[in-house]
């Protein structure tokens, strides 16, 4: 029996080659930075950059206030103290969006936050360390105090204080987001203080996710006896999703040829097939029957949930081209298919989306007594007590509610059998 770390290596092993060809520039989309994508926001949110992106224009474009306050000359208030303060008159004020005016030496020039640095001066003062804290009266122009204004100052103020300088951001010319890095709110910001309108991005991961048994019907069917909502497409489709994939869903029928068949037209539109059910040891193993053939191993992994799982490279030589398609075969069970998804697929997808692998992970203590068994991974849902501490759920693989309001991820490893309350156990937390 494989462990679960063998296994996931073999997972990453396998979905190598989709990485790096996500990195080809052939692959690459243009995508608008502001443009909105229906009801989803910017259409370059959340997808990952395929190139670098130099900044084509100094950030700060010029040097700005920081402050309200006043713009001097640095040398002309040297010597100021309380007591001897140096007074200078005021000029003409420089809001933000003016144009960089000019400043004369031996005057202040009110700036506002965001105003061009009047040419000449190289410290700003701010408002409330003048004397008066407040500007003064303005003339209709908005823009001119009186003649007869004047400004103390009773400290120096070092040469730069307060002066956001050309460049200090990011230099034109500079790289201002390096490829592989996803594309969020910080980054579309960047790239709109840039002017930045349009990046290549490099393609979602495409998935065909396929849901096997005969006894699946539609969320949204009614059910005759023996039959059960398909959960699992709902839920790996999501998670596939949130992991940065495009995915294609596709019911199979409990037919090993209609899934060959199925597979053989769709499999070579997609980086991926994923597959659930069909996989243990039953009558009716359609996964298995159809896909061992093909090339793909099944294997028990000694894990719980997500023992039999099936992984490799198919070739479809009805297809001609004989291009081999990498397939993950889950178990149908859906808290099998979601752990699974959890340990092996979820790390793997979300590092070539430029999304954290890993969940935030945690050593904790237990509530309560918990067995596992001896020879496996368990992996159990729980959720934490008014302590902090670990409640274990039940192990069985048909509980998705109590997955569904769980939120953490309880592992137990291969040698681990009793442990007692307030034994410490690693989790990773779900809750997010
Ligand atoms: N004799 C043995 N029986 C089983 C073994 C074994 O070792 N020996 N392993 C068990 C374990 S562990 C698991 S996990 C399951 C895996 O079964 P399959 O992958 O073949 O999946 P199915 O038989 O198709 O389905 C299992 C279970 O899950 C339900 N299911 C399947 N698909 C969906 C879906 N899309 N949405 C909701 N529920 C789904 C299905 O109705 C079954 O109840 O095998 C054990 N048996
Ligand atoms: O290995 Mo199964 O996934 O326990 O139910």
């Amino acid at each position: 029996m494989r462990t679960f770390a063998e296994h996931q290596h073999a997972v990453r092993e396998l979905l190598a080659p989709i990485r790096a060809s996500l990195g080809e520039p052939a692959g690459f989309e243009r995508v608008t930075v502001a443009g909105h994508d229906g009801s989803r926001g910017p259409a370059a949110l959340g997808r990952v950059l395929g190139l670098d992106v130099v900044a084509p224009i100094d950030l700060p474009a010029f040097a700005n206030s920081q402050m309200d306050g006043y713009a001097v000359i640095a040398a002309d208030l040297v010597g100021a103290a309380p007591g001897t303060p140096v007074v200078l008159p005021v000029g003409a004020v420089t809001a933000a969006g003016d144009h960089v005016a000019h400043h004369a030496p031996g005057t202040a020039t009110p700036v506002m936050t965001g105003a061009p640095i009047p040419l000449g001066a190289d410290a700003v003062v701010p408002i409330e360390a003048a004397d008066p804290p407040r500007f003064p009266e303005l003339g209709a122009d908005r823009r001119t105090a009186a003649a007869e204004a004047v400004v103390a100052f009773d400290r120096p103020a070092p040469a730069g204080a307060f002066v956001r300088g050309v460049g200090t951001d990011v230099a034109r010319g500079e790289r201002l987001l390096p490829a592989g890095i996803r594309l969020g709110p910080a980054q579309l910001g960047a790239l709109a203080a840039a002017g930045v309108t349009t990046v290549s991005v490099r393609r979602p991961v495409s998935v065909l996710l396929v849901s096997t048994g005969h006894e699946l019907r539609a969320p949204d069917a009614s059910l005759d006896s023996g039959q059960i909502h398909d959960a699992n497409t709902t839920m790996l489709a999501a998670a596939l999703r949130e992991s940065g994939a495009r995915v294609r869903e596709a019911i199979s029928p409990d037919d090993t040829a209609a899934l060959t068949s199925m597979l053989a037209a769709s499999a070579r539109h997609v980086d991926l097939v994923v597959t659930t059910g069909g996989v243990s040891a039953g009558a009716f193993e359609v996964v298995r029957e159809a896909l061992a053939p093909l090339g793909v191993e099944f294997a028990k992994v000694a894990l719980q949930p997500g023992g039999p799982q099936g992984l490799g490279l198919a070739r479809f030589p009805a297809t001609g081209d004989d291009i081999p398609v990498p397939v993950v075969a889950f178990p149908g069970n859906p808290v099998s298919a979601l752990v699974s998804f959890e340990l092996f697929l979820r790390p793997v997808l979300r590092a070539f989306a430029g999304l954290a692998p890993d969940r935030p992970r945690a050593r904790l203590r237990l509530a309560h007594d918990v067995t596992s068994p001896l020879d496996k991974h368990q992996v159990r849902r729980g959720v934490l007590d008014g302590a902090g501490d670990v409640e274990v759920g039940a192990p069985s693989s048909h509980l998705l509610h109590a997955y569904a309001n769980a939120t953490v991820l309880v592992h137990l490893p291969v040698g681990v059998g009793d442990l007692p309350a307030g034994a410490h156990v690693d989790v990773w937390r779900i809750d997010d």
